[in-house]
């Protein structure tokens, strides 16, 4: 076996070959949100991952020169919003170029207990204090602990693949 040989003809990989390849993993979109001293911040992520359930912790991935990034640092708190289909548009606005202001408008937040804006009829959210950010070529990986979770009704939800929206069935059961 000559691995060596394999991989010096295997093509480069590429941002480009990268990106495609990773266009074919089916993700649940959130939008993220936080508030406090920094102010009122939020942006579409599908780079949200489940990392321990002892204690509860996901981890958020946001691209450091984003409008938004020094936000959540600054304020050290976040709620992650789970997306319906019909939120599709909210993904758009809170994906980016759009004034701050403006992507809140377009629905209805109440306060969790982080501070950070939590979405009306979204399909789960997550309010979390930041434990850890650690730093990774372009993006900062935010390691949260989570407060507070609620479940919504929608019994479906929004995923990016391809390029693309699509719906799944996900209904969320309670576990005991
Ligand atoms: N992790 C991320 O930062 C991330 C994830 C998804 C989409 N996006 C942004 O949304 C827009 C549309 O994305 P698209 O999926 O339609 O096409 P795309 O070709 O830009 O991305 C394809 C896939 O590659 C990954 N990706 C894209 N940009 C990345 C980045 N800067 N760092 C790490 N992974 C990245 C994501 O999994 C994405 O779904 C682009 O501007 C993209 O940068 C960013
Ligand atoms: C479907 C989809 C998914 C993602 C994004 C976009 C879209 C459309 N974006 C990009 C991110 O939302 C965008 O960069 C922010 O809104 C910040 O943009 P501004 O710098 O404020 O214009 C994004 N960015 C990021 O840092 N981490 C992520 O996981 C994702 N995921």
């Amino acid at each position: 076996m000559d691995d060596a040989a394999d991989l010096a003809c295997a093509a480069p990989v590429t941002k480009e070959r990268y990106r495609d390849a990773m266009a074919a993993l089916a993700a649940a979109v959130n939008v993220v949100t936080t508030d406090g001293p920094a102010g009122r911040a939020g942006f579409t992520a599908t780079a949200v991952c489940s990392v321990t359930d002892a204690p509860p912790t996901l981890l958020v991935c946001v691209k450091r020169d984003s409008s938004v990034g020094e936000a959540f640092q600054a304020n050290g708190a976040l709620c992650v919003n789970t997306l319906a289909p019909e939120h599709r548009p909210l993904s758009n606005l809170f994906g980016g170029r759009t004034p701050v202001e403006e992507r809140f408008a377009a629905a209805t937040w109440r306060r969790g207990p982080s501070g950070a804006p939590v979405l009306e009829g979204a399909l789960a959210h997550f309010d979390c204090r930041i434990d850890r950010v650690v730093d990774v070529g372009t993006h900062s990986v935010l390691f949260c602990q989570v407060l507070d979770i609620g479940v919504g009704e929608p019994c479906e939800g929004l995923i990016y693949v391809g390029r693309r929206y699509d719906t799944v069935l996900a209904c969320v059961g309670a576990a005991g």
